[in-house]
């Protein structure tokens, strides 16, 4: 029986999908497959029997990646599953950043005794006029699934959309309309746009990217979007352009107990992928990486370890073994079957980085010895018997 652990709710659309061989524990020591939203996982003793971890969700940031390889623990996440979700929530905020409908929803929630409300509010409208977004330059920084999602949809509402990406994918490149102009440099952005909006993940070289410096470049009355994460943007550095009026509107969905309190912030408590649709969806992904990891040692979408995918076995046994990656690794563990006498039938290895991960279909059962003489060698990590 393969034990689960959710470190958070997990939507049952996904958690369904488990078959009879799945059952749940509240026991996070004896899982063997964990599924997680935003709950820290940093301070976490990993037990030997965790094999996966599969973040239902986008930014990994909650989670020792690098604990995690080290102990042969495979990580996913469920790329784009919540983009539509973050994309409709960015677009509301540019909105609600434009036009004062926070405060006119106030005024009526002041004045729902007033009988003559419906001839008050013609005297009192005029205190929440705004502008309309049509004609405004967007930058987005970071133009991956929910980037690209928000400078598409941005361009079809008429604004002119600046999109910065240096690691664009080739698959988001195609996605991204020809209506959006490729800037080179994040400055060009900053100079050019009254409203921009960071997507990128939180990294060491983007940590506090909007910060006084970049605040300067920019121009005045500019909005800045951030429904990414918190420490992309530098709260002191906010507080003070949101005080001078430098930056008109923070609109962000990560609040923390400064910025909460800050003049001229529009704060939502993380709600980008907080939807039915989005949190069904990142479950169902979620929940088919671990079931094909688990039950074809498969690895598809991890954020740790290299994709490596060989199909269903149709062999007799399929071991699978996460690895350091260095030199000479194929030889040894080819020789170790060899030394066993048994024959590789098929065998996929790819790397990542310092870690590496192998598939090798046998034709004979998988012995003990075999495993043991696996763990033996140097470098390997964790030795599965998948089937
Ligand atoms: N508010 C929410 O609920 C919510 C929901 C989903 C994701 N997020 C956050 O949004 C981030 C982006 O999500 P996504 O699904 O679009 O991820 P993604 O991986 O599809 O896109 C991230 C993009 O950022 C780019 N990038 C990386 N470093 C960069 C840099 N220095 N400058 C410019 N671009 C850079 C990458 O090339 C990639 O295209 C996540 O990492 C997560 O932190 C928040
Ligand atoms: O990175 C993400 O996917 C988002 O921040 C969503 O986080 P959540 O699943 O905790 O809502």
């Amino acid at each position: 029986m393969v034990k689960v652990n959710c470190l958070n709710p997990i939507s049952k659309v996904g958690t369904s999908k488990f078959t009879d061989n799945y059952e749940f524990t509240d026991n996070f020591e004896e899982a063997n497959a964990v599924l997680v939203r935003s709950a820290a996982m940093h301070d976490m003793e990993l037990s030997d029997n965790l094999l996966a971890v599969a973040r239902a969700g986008a930014g990994v940031n909650n989670i020792p990646l690098d604990k995690c390889a080290e102990k042969g623990v495979v990580v996913f996440n469920t790329p784009g599953a919540n983009a539509n979700g973050v994309k409709e929530l960015v677009l509301c905020g540019m909105l609600l950043a434009s036009r004062d409908i926070i405060g006119g929803n106030k005024w009526v929630e002041n004045n729902k005794e007033d009988e003559n409300i419906n001839k008050t509010m013609e005297k009192a409208k005029k205190n929440f006029a705004g502008n309309e977004i049509m004609g405004k330059k967007l930058g987005v920084i970071g133009l991956g699934a929910i980037g690209s999602l928000i400078a598409n949809a941005a361009t079809e509402l008429g604004m002119e959309v600046y999109g910065y990406d240096p690691f664009i994918s080739v698959d988001g490149a195609w996605r991204l309309s020809s209506e959006v102009k490729h800037v080179n440099t994040r400055e060009e952005i900053y100079k050019e746009c009254d409203f921009i909006t960071v997507h990128t993940p939180l990294l060491d070289d983007t940590r506090e990217m909007i910060n006084k410096d970049t605040i300067a470049m920019m121009k005045d009355g500019v909005v800045i979007l951030n429904f990414a994460r918190d420490l992309l943007v530098c709260d002191d550095d906010m507080i003070a352009a949101l005080e001078s009026g430098k930056v008109k509107r923070y609109v962000t969905d990560f609040p923390n107990a400064k910025i909460a309190k800050a003049k001229n912030v529009i704060a939502t408590p993380h709600l980008g992928a907080s939807t039915e649709e989005s949190e069904d969806n990142c479950a169902v992904m979620a929940v088919k990486e671990l079931k094909d990891f688990i039950e074809n040692g498969n690895i598809i979408n991890s954020v740790n370890y290299p994709k490596c995918d060989l199909g269903v076995c149709d062999k007799v046994t399929r071991i699978t073994i996460c690895h350091k990656n260095i030199p000479n690794m194929i030889g040894q563990l080819s020789s170790a079957v060899a030394a066993e006498g048994m024959n590789i039938s098929d065998m996929v290895d790819k790397s990542r980085g310092d870690y590496a991960y192998t598939i090798m279909d046998l034709d004979s059962k998988a012995t003990a010895e075999l495993v043991e003489k696996i763990e033996a060698i140097e470098g390997v990590i964790k030795v599965r018997i998948v089937k």
